[in-house]
């Protein structure tokens, strides 16, 4: 399976830690090109999963494949060239600037040589695309939380990676920032993977969904055969209510499940 954009897949991806299996048998193949949020409630396993996708925790049995290879056995240069990671918690208080921070982007690809014009480019396309510019010279402490985050995703669109991965990329955005990048990321050539809570953002801009709990996955497909009432109370036991919206992605609203 090969087409834009780059080609991950989970083949029976066990992790275990403490002697429980936090990721317990995922499969699922990642659309190439599209916008795939990994779902479910805390402690599901979504950021492990994404760390196994990314190659930076290696399974303890299965595979996570990066363009068919198994992603552990690649280079770290190759795989950041591939993929760009953005983790849910940032580095603390970093001493230098956020044009610096994102510059460490273009680190896989200029090694140790200098600055080319390439990347000063790429370095500024990607602040531009994340409302950063006017922060540049900017220390990374003095930095919001969600300034913060929109900086770490400036930096992996620097990395200009045919596949973006992020671990709850809305975290710390303000409605209109949330929305600004849920729409950039739908928008893009890359194939996406982010972790998500936001089950009506997901309806609304991805294309693929794969429903994590307890490590295993319940359900992957498109919005509409994901989102289902049965399904949101069974794993997040909550009651949901979702009708067709207008561009026929579903419309999900939630509320408490009666107390018994
Ligand atoms: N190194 C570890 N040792 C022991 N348990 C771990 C380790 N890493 C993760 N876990 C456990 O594995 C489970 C899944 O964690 P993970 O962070 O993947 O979930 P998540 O779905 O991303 O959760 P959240 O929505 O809260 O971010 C959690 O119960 C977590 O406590």
């Amino acid at each position: 399976m090969r087409g834009p954009g780059t080609v991950h897949a989970a083949r029976s991806l066990e992790w275990t830690a403490s002697g429980r299996a936090v990721v317990d048998g995922v499969t699922f193949a990642v659309p190439p090109g599209r916008f795939t949020a990994l779902l479910g409630p805390n402690g599901s396993g979504k950021s492990t999963v994404l760390r196994l996708l990314a190659g930076l925790r290696r399974p303890s049995s299965g595979q996570a494949l990066l363009d068919g290879s198994d992603v552990t056995a690649l280079k770290r240069r190759d795989v950041a060239r591939r993929l760009a990671f953005v983790a849910q918690e940032s580095a603390p208080d970093l001493d230098t600037t956020v044009s610096q921070v994102v510059m460490l982007g273009r680190a896989p690809h200029r090694g140790r040589s200098a600055t080319t014009e390439e990347d000063v480019r790429a370095v500024g396309q990607a602040m531009a695309a994340m409302g950063v510019t006017a922060l540049a010279e900017r220390s990374w402490g003095s930095l919001s939380g969600g300034e913060r985050q929109r900086v770490n995703i400036a930096r992996a669109l620097a990395q200009r990676t045919p596949a973006l991965l992020l671990d709850e990329p809305t975290n710390h955005l303000d409605i209109s920032h949330r929305l600004d990048l849920m729409q950039m990321l739908s928008r893009t050539d890359a194939t996406v993977v982010a972790a998500l809570h936001e089950l009506d953002l997901a309806a609304r801009y991805c294309d693929h969904l794969v429903l994590l709990d307890a490590g295993r996955v319940v359900a992957a497909g498109p919005p509409t055969t994901v989102l289902t009432p049965p399904l949101l109370e069974q794993v997040y036991r909550v009651h949901a209510t979702v009708d067709q919206g207008p561009d026929g992605r579903p419309d999900v609203r939630l509320a408490p499940l009666p107390r018994r």
